[in-house]
């Protein structure tokens, strides 16, 4: 068994669920420990988070990553338990295989071997691990950022080990991420009976119209950075249960997903002139979870994508689409982020899985990054 395949089993079977960090930064700790890093824990109500350096100079290379994982769904519905990594057929199951407990144990052994190769290496590397990615992501990675702002400990390069790949390991860099900003509306009307709807209002009738318009809508083409931005509605209830009930109001949660074209603040704008010309009575809470952010090519995204082609044979591509990623908070600091990890095919799903090969190829390339940006010029 590989180092890296024995970490990622290791991690696997804490049964980290969001926010529970359930010993995985412990074991990491110890292993950085080992090479000389300097660990700090900094722990914000439920959540866990470490940042752990080696060296005091810059530049400072950071890899990023979150231990906790999403719930399993039902486990009896799972080929094998879900907290007990299992191989088949090269592959290694387990919730978090591939998102992203193992690109964690393939950023311990990178550092392992890289460490004991260039043990003097120019300026710091250092691990930002939180355990709240997958859930309300306000006690993680922008708490720690926080800290380190305020000490004016600046990150310059930062790899974010979430699974970026699409077919084959290493084929897609995500160089940035759209911004995502929330809307929960609730539209008003008067409730009455079915049979007297002339004394009534519908507010699910009302908000009709408004919706097609907005879910009709071609918001952009996106731009050579960003794919175009998309309107989503993810939740929507209304009714009181009663077939014979109008109910008095409707609620709707939705989601855009949003290119540099845009604003926020323009985006919200824009839905408020849609719902005012159609004439709704309407509250509106809005929330930014991400801005769009872009790392333009540079020395991160040179030295990943040399790592790759010298890894796998194949060139990258860079790409901004997709969710977004704690790299939302790290970016607006002025450090350079990419996400690079293991194939994203089964990530939050039953049955979640991750190539073992690939752990070890995806070893290889974060070592490669580390060798292109820190390793003294006379042994890189
Ligand atoms: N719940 C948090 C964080 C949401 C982050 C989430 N990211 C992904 O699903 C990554 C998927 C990918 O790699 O494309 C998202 O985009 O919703 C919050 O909303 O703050
Ligand atoms: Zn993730
Ligand atoms: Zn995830």
């Amino acid at each position: 068994m590989s180092d890296t395949l024995d970490l990622a089993c290791d991690l696997i079977r804490r049964r980290s669920v969001t926010p529970d960090d359930a010993g995985c930064q412990r074991l990491i700790q110890e292993r950085l420990e080992a090479l000389g890093f300097k660990p700090e824990w900094m722990r914000f109500n439920d959540v866990t988070n470490l940042w752990a350096r080696r060296g005091d100079n810059g530049p400072l290379l950071a890899f990023a990553g979150h231990t906790d994982v999403v719930p399993t769904g039902p486990e009896a519905r799972w080929s094998s338990p879900p907290f007990e990594p299992t191989i088949r057929d090269g592959l290694l199951y387990g919730r978090g295989a591939a998102d992203m407990k193992g690109s964690i144990a393939a950023f311990i052994t990178a550092l392992e071997r890289f460490v004991d190769r260039h043990p003097d290496h120019d300026g710091s590397i250092a691990l930002l691990i939180t355990s709240d990615e997958e859930g309300p992501s306000v006690d993680g990675t922008v708490r720690v950022v926080e800290v380190l702002e305020q000490r004016c400990e600046k990150i310059d390069w930062c790899l974010v080990g979430e699974p970026s790949s699409e077919a084959r390991v290493g084929d897609i860099i995500k160089n940035g991420r759209r911004g995502s900003l929330n809307g929960r509306l609730t539209v008003r009307g008067r409730q009455g009976h079915v049979a007297y709807p002339h004394k009534a209002a519908n507010p699910i009738h009302l908000l009709g119209p408004a919706l097609v318009e907005l879910g009709a809508r071609h918001w952009d083409d996106g731009n050579e950075a960003f794919p175009p931005t998309t309107f989503q509605i993810s939740n929507i209830n209304g009714g009181t249960g009663a077939t014979n009930v109008i109910p008095g109001e409707v609620d709707l949660l939705f989601n855009l997903r949003f290119s540099t074209e845009w604003t926020a603040e323009q985006l919200q704008a824009e839905i408020v002139a849609i719902l005012d010309r159609h004439q709704l009575d309407y509250a509106i809470d809005w929330t930014v979870s991400a801005r769009p952010f872009v790392t333009a090519e540079g020395a991160l995204v040179e030295a990943t994508a040399g790592a790759i082609k010298e890894a796998t044979g194949n060139a990258p591509t860079l790409s901004t689409a997709g969710g977004t990623s704690d790299g939302r908070f790290i970016a607006p600091t002025g450090a350079q982020v990419v996400e690079l990890g293991p194939v994203n095919a089964s990530i939050h799903q039953i049955d979640e899985h991750v190539s073992v090969s690939d752990l070890d190829t995806l070893s290889v390339i974060y070592e490669g990054v580390l060798r292109r940006l820190i390793a003294p010029p006379s042994t890189s």
